[in-house]
C-alpha cells in the first residue's frame, strides 16, 4: 500500500502542493484527476522519487520512501511512466523493455523472454527493432507502459498514458491496466481520458490548486460542488448535482 501524507511542494514562491493526503491500496486503481496545473504530475514525481517534497511523507508498505532517488524508488517497486516519454539512449523498443525486465529476471535469457511476452501483450512486437525516437509519440507511451509492467512493480504511476492513442489502443491499455490490478499492483493513474477513468478507477482523488478537494468513487466526486466549480468555474451554490467529468453508474 502506498501512503502519501501531508505532502507539500513549492517551486520558488509558487506553492504547488499543500498538505496532500491519500492512500492507494494494493490491487486497486486510483485515478488522480484535476484541472491543468493542479499539481498532479508534481505529486507523481514526488512519489516516484523524481522530486523531493518540502514537507510530508511517502510510505510504501510501511517503509518511509520520502525523497529517495528515483532509482531507489524503482528498486523498491515504484515504477512510473512519463507524460512525455524519455529517450532511453539509443535503445530500440525491445532493448528498452528488456533492460527493465532485469529487475526481476534471473538472467538475460529470462529478461528477453519477459520483454517479448510484454511486447506481444501490448501488440508492439512488430516495432521491436525500431529506435524509440522513430515511432509515433503515442506508441512510445505504450512502450513506456510495457517497460513499467515488465518490472513487476508494487506501485505503478501512469501519467496520461492514454493520450493520443487510437480507440483500439485505449481499449488495449484499459485491459492491461486491469491485468496489472489483478496482479496486485497499486496503480495511481493521471488520466484525462474519462472512458478510462470510468472503466477502471476504484477510487478518484481530485486535485485543484495543489489540494485534494474530493476523493471517493467517480460518482461521489462528480456530485461534489467544489469539483464542479474547479472544472467549470460554476459557484457551488448554483449547482447541486453535476456530471463532472462524467457520471459513472457502474462505480457510483
Ligand atoms: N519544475 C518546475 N518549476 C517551476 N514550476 C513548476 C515546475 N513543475 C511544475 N511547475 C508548476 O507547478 C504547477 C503544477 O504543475 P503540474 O505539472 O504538477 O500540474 P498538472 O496537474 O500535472 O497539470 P497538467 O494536467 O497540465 O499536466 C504548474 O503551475 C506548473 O507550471
Amino acid at each position: 500500500m502506498l501512503t502519501v501524507a501531508n505532502v507539500a511542494k513549492s517551486f520558488g514562491g509558487l506553492h504547488v502542493l499543500h498538505d496532500v493526503n491519500f492512500t492507494a491500496e494494493s490491487a486497486s486503481i486510483t485515478a488522480l484527476i484535476g484541472p491543468n496545473g493542479a499539481g498532479k504530475s508534481t505529486l507523481v514525481n514526488i512519489i516516484g522519487g523524481v522530486l523531493r517534497p518540502d514537507g510530508g511523507t511517502v510510505h510504501l508498505d510501511g517503509e518511509d520512501v520520502t525523497g529517495v532517488p528515483s532509482a531507489t524508488a524503482f528498486a523498491k517497486g515504484i515504477t512510473r511512466t512519463f507524460q512525455i516519454s524519455g529517450n532511453v539512449g539509443a535503445l530500440n523498443v525491445f532493448e528498452s523493455v528488456a533492460v527493465a525486465a532485469y529487475r526481476q529476471a534471473r538472467g538475460y535469457r529470462e529478461a528477453n523472454a519477459l520483454a517479448r511476452a510484454e511486447l506481444e501483450r501490448f501488440e508492439l512486437w512488430e516495432y521491436r527493432d525500431q529506435q524509440l525516437g522513430s515511432i509515433p509519440t503515442a506508441l512510445t507511451r505504450l512502450v513506456d507502459f510495457a517497460r513499467a509492467m515488465v518490472s513487476r512493480p508494487k506501485v505503478l504511476l501512469l501519467d496520461e498514458v492514454m493520450a493520443g492513442l487510437t480507440p483500439h489502443e485505449v481499449d488495449l491499455v484499459i485491459r492491461q491496466v486491469g491485468t496489472c490490478r489483478e496482479q496486485g499492483v497499486a496503480i495511481v493513474m493521471i488520466e484525462h481520458v474519462m472512458q478510462a477513468v470510468e472503466a477502471l478507477a476504484d477510487h478518484v482523488v481530485v486535485l485543484n490548486q495543489g489540494q485534494v478537494i474530493a476523493s471517493g468513487s467517480l460518482g461521489d466526486v462528480s456530485r461534489n460542488a467544489e469539483v464542479v466549480e474547479a472544472y467549470l468555474g460554476t459557484p457551488p451554490s448554483e449547482r447541486d448535482e453535476v456530471r463532472v467529468p462524467a457520471d459513472n453508474p457502474a462505480k457510483g
